[in-house]
Order: structure tokens, then C-alpha cells, then sequence
């Protein structure tokens, strides 16, 4: 495996891996929002870990790596999602819909950047059997590791705020020897800026399309972090983290999901570092994007319980750089920097503490002192 920075004619280093990720993604994102928008809740099956599955989450699966694969042949791919339960019998019927759906993404003339025209032919039939689709989802069964390339995909981030209408994001990153280099998160009902009204409930499904939703944040180590629509104009715009002069101005973004960051613990350091807003809750690494462009300013993911979950890599490499780049540090609760390099999961890490590099040390004080007063200082 090489590890040997791409550049196209822009000369920026991964100047290609970018364009053909801001492809797949958007790709991913037209069909995501199709099935949101067409959502159909019978065809949502279960895994074992009780987490519902949807026909968005493999067809965008089918359609990302197979663009991945095409341009980068030899990159391994760590994907949130596996053909196993989609090749069974009683499957067939998701089977056909995944085929349909990622075809005609696949196959959408979208105008694409000319480094990404010379290989588009490779995939942009349209006519890919089901085996071939069904066999590039489980192209993402890499276990990842801290040498070499390979890409971090979670096809819908945020499961659950996708079914209830709420915030989920595409999300895609080029791990490079364990160091995040390019993400490319799409979010599809996110509004293009903060100040633009929230959607209201209602306001999502069939034919209820609104023109200043879906947004695109893209980066690379060392270029800084960028957001422009994803449907329609492709003028990107710079955005960075917001100023504050104390955090007790600050405001923060938890999971809408209890089970997956202490809402109670979030709040006890809130409260430590004089914060009196609302927290801002909201699905999916969408939170990352929305403290990186200044809607909010401080990510708390606090563990539950006994903090023995695994963060997985595609739930955090796209937004943690994406944060780092806008201006914001992005580490585990006692400080140490995420490590992606250690497989499919973030092993060595516990939680997410994502703020403005300047007050970064000042939550992470508060952190400890929240989990010494539940007897969790151990953690
Ligand atoms: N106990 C737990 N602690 C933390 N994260 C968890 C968790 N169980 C599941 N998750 C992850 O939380 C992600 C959603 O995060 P959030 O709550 O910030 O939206 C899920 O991604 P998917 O929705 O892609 O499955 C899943 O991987
Ligand atoms: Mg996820």
C-alpha cells in the first residue's frame, strides 16, 4: 500500500481524492434524499445490534465505493455496512430497489470535475448487475490499521434522525498512516447557513423540497475547512469557528440519542464552565459541521454507563478534521487525540470533546471534574 500524496493539476496535495470524493458523496446524497423523501418504513429491516438499516444506507454503500473503487483501486475501504443480511432470501425485494437506486445514481449525468470525467465512464452506465453493487458494499470490510491509505465511509450517519426526519449525513474520509487527510461530509437537511430558518417538522417529504437545504462541507489536512450547497452551485465558501470571548457565551451540540452520549453528564459540565444556553441537539456528525461553521461552539459526547462502547472511525473522521480545520481542537475526554489508525474502531479513545482550540483544555478540565462527581473519574 503506498502512501504517496495525489495531487491533479490544482497541485494540491489530494487535490484528486478530493473531487472524487465531493462526487461520491454528492452521488450518495442525491439518492439518500430520493429514498427520504420516498421513504417507504417497510423496507427497513434489523440488524442484530437493533439499529435500523435502510435501503439509503447500502445503496449509498454500492454507490460510493464503487466510485472509490474505480478511481483508487487498491485503497481499502472501512464501510458501516456488510451484504450479509442483503443477500439472504427474504431480502430480495431491498435487493431490487438497492440495484434500481444505485444505478441511477451511478448513472446521473451530474457534471463532474474534469479529473473525475476520465474514469466517470468506468462506473456511469448504469447498468451494474446486482452482484457487482452487492460486492462493492462489502469492498468496505476493511479493519483499517495505522499504515497506508484507506477510506472511512458511513453511507447515512445518523440512522435515526434519517427516519424521524431529522439530521443525518453522508460521510467520507482518506485515512492516510492513521491521520485523518480528507473529508467530505454531505448533509442533506441541513440549511446552507445558521441563519436560515430551521426546518419544521413537516416541512420534510415527497415534493416538500426546500431550496436552501443540503449542505457539503469538504477539507483536507492543511487547506482549511469549506461548505457549499450540495445541489445546485458548486462555489465553495471558507467557514471557521465562531469567537467567543469566555465559553460561558458558548453554546453546545449533543445527540439527540440518550443511549449514545450522557445527556446528563453534558449538562453537569455546561453548567461547570457557566454555559446557560440550551444544548442544541441533533443527530449524526452533522454536529461537527455546525460547530465548524460557527452555529454552535462547543461537541460534547460523553460516554454512558460504563463507557465500554467503541467510537467506530466513520462516525468521527470526516467531522473531526473538519473541526480541526475550522479552527477547533478535536479530542477523546481525557485530551488525547482521536486515533484512527487502530481499526474499525477508536479503541484507544472515550468519547468526543470537540471545541475551539483556545478553550479546548478549559472543557476538558470541566470533563474530569463532572465524571470524579459520578465515580466515573476512572474512565
Ligand atoms: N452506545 C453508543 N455510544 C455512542 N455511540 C453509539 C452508541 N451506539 C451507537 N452509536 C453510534 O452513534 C451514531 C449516531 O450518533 P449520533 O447519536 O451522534 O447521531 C450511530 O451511527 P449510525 O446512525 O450511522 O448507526 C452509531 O454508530
Ligand atoms: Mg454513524
Amino acid at each position: 500500500m503506498s502512501s504517496t500524496t495525489t495531487s491533479s493539476s490544482s497541485g494540491l496535495p489530494y487535490a484528486l481524492e478530493r473531487s472524487v470524493a465531493i462526487s461520491a458523496v454528492t452521488r450518495a446524497c442525491s439518492l439518500t434524499d430520493k429514498v427520504f423523501r420516498n421513504l417507504v418504513a417497510a423496507d427497513t429491516i434489523t440488524k442484530k445490534d437493533k439499529s435500523p438499516v435502510t435501503v439509503g444506507d447500502y445503496s449509498a454503500q454500492a454507490v460510493v465505493n464503487t466510485i472509490i473503487g474505480s478511481h483508487f483501486p487498491t485503497d481499502p475501504i472501512v464501510g458501516e455496512e456488510d451484504s450479509k443480511d442483503l443477500r439472504k432470501e427474504e431480502a430480495k425485494s431491498l435487493r431490487d430497489q438497492i440495484v434500481q437506486l444505485a444505478n441511477e445514481a451511478l448513472g446521473d449525468p451530474a457534471k463532474e470535475c474534469p479529473s473525475v470525467q476520465v474514469l466517470a465512464e468506468k462506473w456511469n452506465s448504469g447498468d451494474l448487475s446486482e452482484e457487482q453493487l452487492l460486492s462493492a458494499i462489502d469492498r468496505g470490510n476493511s479493519e483499517g490499521g495505522s499504515k497506508g491509505r484507506m477510506w472511512a465511509l458511513d453511507p447515512i450517519d445518523g440512522t435515526k434522525g434519517f427516519l424521524r426526519g431529522g439530521q443525518y449525513a453522508v460521510c467520507l474520509a482518506l485515512i492516510v498512516d492513521g491521520e485523518v487527510q480528507v473529508g467530505v461530509m454531505g448533509c442533506p437537511n441541513l440549511p446552507h447557513d445558521a441563519s436560515s430558518p430551521k426546518p419544521k417538522e413537516g416541512e420534510f417529504g415527497a415534493g416538500a423540497k426546500r431550496d436552501d437545504l443540503g449542505t457539503l462541507f469538504i477539507t483536507v489536512k492543511g487547506q482549511g475547512a469549506f461548505s457549499r450547497p450540495i445541489f445546485g452551485s458548486e462555489v465553495e465558501t471558507r467557514i471557521s469557528m465562531r469567537s467567543i470571548s469566555n465559553l460561558g457565551e458558548a453554546s453546545f451540540c449533543e445527540s439527540v440519542e440518550a443511549g449514545h452520549s450522557s445527556h446528563g453528564t453534558n449538562a453537569r459540565i455546561a453548567e461547570l464552565l457557566g454555559i446557560t444556553s440550551a444544548s442544541v441537539r441533533m443527530d449524526s456528525q452533522a454536529k461537527y459541521a455546525s460547530i465548524a461553521r460557527g452555529d454552535g461552539d462547543v461537541y460534547l459526547r460523553l460516554p454512558v454507563g460504563d463507557g465500554s462502547y467503541q467510537e467506530k472511525i466513520w462516525d468521527h473522521a470526516s467531522g473531526a478534521l473538519l473541526v480541526a480545520e475550522a479552527g477547533g481542537q478535536v479530542s477523546d475526554i481525557r485530551g488525547r487525540p482521536l486515533d484512527f489508525g487502530q481499526g474499525r474502531t477508536l479503541r484507544n479513545n472515550k468519547g468526543v470533546v470537540a471545541a475551539k482550540k483556545e478553550m479546548h483544555g478549559q472543557v476538558i478540565k470541566a470533563v474530569g471534574q463532572a465524571l470524579e462527581e459520578e465515580g466515573r473519574g476512572h474512565l
